[in-house]
């Protein structure tokens, strides 16, 4: 099997009575190349399935691949595995260690490619992935309050790129950002997504950006798939009476909305 497939996945908080199955029996698969929707209300478990994918939370059960191998064990494969994942977090401003210039995070972020690099090639690199987020990589070397809240959150995708990832996992990437700079992320990333041909898992609340951003969808309830399908025919045909809910509780669906704005 290729893409990124989450089978049975399951993640439990705490301990004893205060346990709390955040997902439970997860079940996707992302084609390789496409991008897929997560969409759900506040607390249905977007975030922790993001989070299990990176290694942050360790399931309860079930598995995740990537194009076969095994992404969620300990052993040295698996971690390898696991770095070709990156997330992007929601928030920008607490993403980025505020004391080091950018190049320099994204300089890191090129470490998980597993190879090293010389001074200069990091340089180089640093500069075609600024270029490739539409920064001026003349300044690699300003910190992060030298850009604002949009700018930032390039960075960070740029810094995510060096890791030179398969799957790229954006939660809420936009949310945190004025809504003025929100379609210029949307737009890289989507620009990225052809060009790269990366494998993008998009988790959004707002179901008019994932109709926007992505090729299918699953709708999230209770840390379970309650619907799932092309992005389309999910929103113009809801099968599920949440998913329904869902979109009845987002007024913006009805108006075409532009993206092309700074
Ligand atoms: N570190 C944690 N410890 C304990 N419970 C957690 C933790 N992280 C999340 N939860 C709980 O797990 C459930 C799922 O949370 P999660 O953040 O994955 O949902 P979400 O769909 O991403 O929500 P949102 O859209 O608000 O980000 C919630 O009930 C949440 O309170």
């Amino acid at each position: 099997m290729t893409g990124l497939e989450f089978s049975g996945l399951t993640v439990r908080y705490g301990h004893g009575a205060s346990a709390h199955t955040a997902v439970d029996g997860f079940d996707l698969t992302v084609r390789p190349g496409t991008s897929h929707g997560l969409v759900g209300e506040s607390g249905s478990g977007k975030s922790t399935v993001a989070a299990a994918a990176v290694g942050l939370v360790i399931p309860s059960a079930g598995g995740i691949r990537l194009n076969g191998a095994d992404i969620v064990g300990r052993s040295s494969a698996a971690r390898r595995a696991r770095r070709r994942v990156q997330l992007v977090f929601q928030d920008p401003y607490s993403a980025l260690d505020p004391r080091m210039p950018i190049g320099l995070s994204i300089a890191e972020g090129s470490r998980a490619t597993g190879r090293s690099w010389s001074r200069s090639e990091q340089r180089s690199r640093v500069g075609e992935l600024l270029e490739r987020v539409h920064i001026d990589p003349d300044r690699a070397n300003d910190l992060p309050s030298a850009f604002s809240g949009g700018q930032r959150q390039r960075i960070t995708i740029a810094r995510a790129l060096a890791a030179e990832p398969e799957v790229l996992i954006a939660d809420e990437i936009t949310s945190a950002l004025d809504v003025s700079v929100q379609g210029v992320v949307l737009n890289l990333l989507r620009e990225l997504q052809r060009e790269l041909e990366l494998t993008v898992l998009f988790i959004s609340h707002n179901l008019a950006v994932v109709n926007y951003m992505c090729d299918t969808v699953s709708v999230m309830q209770a840390g379970r798939v309650v619907e799932a399908g092309p992005t389309a025919t999910v929103l113009a045909a809801p099968e599920d009476a949440y998913t329904r809910e869902l979109l009845a509780s987002v007024p913006v669906m009805g108006r075409r909305m532009t993206w092309d704005e700074e």
